[in-house]
């Protein structure tokens, strides 16, 4: 019998992948950048077992057993067994995997790249491959391969039909702009209505703003995006955020039928953070949605208390909610807005709980392997604990 488990993070783009050149092969129609949060609050966790003694594959998600017959599982499967050693003594036997998300499933909180990150990194642990898994991850979910690394991680289209060159490079890890925070705004934790997988494959079939977006707008903007990195350049990195979000859902919209992800509570979101930017003149926060309504926030840590102050003004928690289940993850101290801030900008008032919660967080490292037995979401036999 071997065991692995793997904890892998969430990333979140701030420049986004929309379209595929090859659906089976996922092959994006442009490169992408995002940010590997940390996985201390946000976090998928899988065990992979192996064992002479299994009878048949097994796969539970969250608890709840799944058909193994899964194309994209079984395409990351394949593609690991064909980089083990032809030696590796383990290959034919049957294994039972366990995957757990420590926060909503397929609700547009980039669920299914920790998960296919976290599968094919403990998959690539079992069957002992060496080097980049990211273009494994990649068959799982196309966002997937930029979670296989920690910081800031760029994912090249790469030019060959057959996508060897299609994966995910490290640009900076988390250590490079440490001051970085992340605030995940989330309107809405329920599985969404239609799936980036689908919603995308419209977008190629009808946006005709899209292949303009891809060819003319994302390869000077991920240029922009990686000098403001590279040089850690808030002010840059906050424009090109904001811009690409808005670009992506105009796409989103230009498709037939539209793809309609943000909701009023969404663009309030917005307006607050243009506000808040306004009046302290300079960009000190920005705004990313993905296929979603939920906002994800970068801002630095010096801007966190204040701005949380405004938020929690704008979007007051339901009475009764206790703070530290409201605010999930870092510990943050809660502030009043300041009277000037709340005088200057009228800022429109919404009703209690119009945000379920708030998860803040910063960046950090790729996929961990975990070695505590305790650790190991499956029993002996192969059931979950
Ligand atoms: N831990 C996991 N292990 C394996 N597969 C997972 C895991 N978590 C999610 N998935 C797969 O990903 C699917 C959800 O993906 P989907 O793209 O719909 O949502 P999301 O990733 O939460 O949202 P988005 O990609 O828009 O941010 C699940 O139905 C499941 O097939
Ligand atoms: C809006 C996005 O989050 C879209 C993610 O799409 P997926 O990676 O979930 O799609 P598939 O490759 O079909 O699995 C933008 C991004 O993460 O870059």
């Amino acid at each position: 019998m071997k065991v692995v488990t793997v904890v892998a993070p969430v990333n979140i783009a701030v420049i986004k992948y929309w379209g595929k050149r090859d659906e089976e092969l996922i092959l994006p129609i442009n490169d992408s950048i995002s940010g590997t949060l940390s996985t201390d609050h946000m976090c998928a966790k899988t065990t992979i077992q192996a064992s002479p003694l299994f009878q048949e594959n097994r796969f539970w998600l969250n608890g709840k057993p799944q058909d193994f017959d899964n194309p994209r599982l079984n395409n990351c499967l394949k593609e690991v067994k064909r980089r083990a050693k032809p030696s590796c003594p383990i290959l034919n036997w049957k294994l039972s995997i366990c995957s757990e998300n420590n926060f909503p499933t397929a609700a547009g909180l980039a669920s299914s790249a920790a998960g296919y990150a976290c599968l094919v990194s403990a998959l690539a642990q079992l069957y002992e491959i060496d080097g980049d898994i990211s273009s494994i991850a990649r068959r799982g979910s196309g966002s997937a391969c930029r979670s296989v690394y920690g910081g800031w991680v760029q994912w090249v289209k790469g030019e060959s039909p057959t996508g060897e060159d299609s994966l995910a490079v490290q640009l900076a890890p988390a250590s490079h702009w440490p001051e970085m925070r992340v605030i995940i705004l989330v309107v809405s934790n329920e599985t969404k209505k239609y799936s980036s997988t689908s919603g995308m494959k419209t977008s190629v079939e009808t946006s005709q703003l899209l292949p303009y977006r891809a060819k003319e707008i994302v390869p000077k903007q991920v240029e922009r995006m990686k000098r403001a990195i590279a040089d850690k350049d808030f002010e840059a990195f906050a424009r090109i955020t904001m811009e690409d979000s808005n670009s992506f859902h105009a796409m989103c919209l230009d498709t037939f039928p539209p793809c309609v992800y943000m909701n009023d509570i969404s663009h309030a979101i917005v307006d607050v953070v243009h506000t808040y930017n306004q009046l302290k003149s300079s960009n000190k926060v920005s705004y990313t949605f993905d296929a979603g309504p939920n906002a994800c926030l970068y801002l630095l840590e010096s801007e966190v208390e204040e701005f949380l102050s405004v938020i929690n003004y704008v979007f007051p928690p339901r009475s009764g909610s206790i703070q530290d289940e409201y605010i999930k993850g870092s510990k943050v101290k809660q502030l009043p807005i300041q009277e000037e801030l709340s005088r200057k900008f009228e800022f429109k008032v919404h009703k209690e709980g119009a945000l379920k919660y708030i998860i803040y967080t910063k960046l950090g490292d790729g996929p961990k392997v975990l070695t505590d037995e305790k650790d190991h979401l499956l029993t002996q036999e192969g059931i979950p604990k």
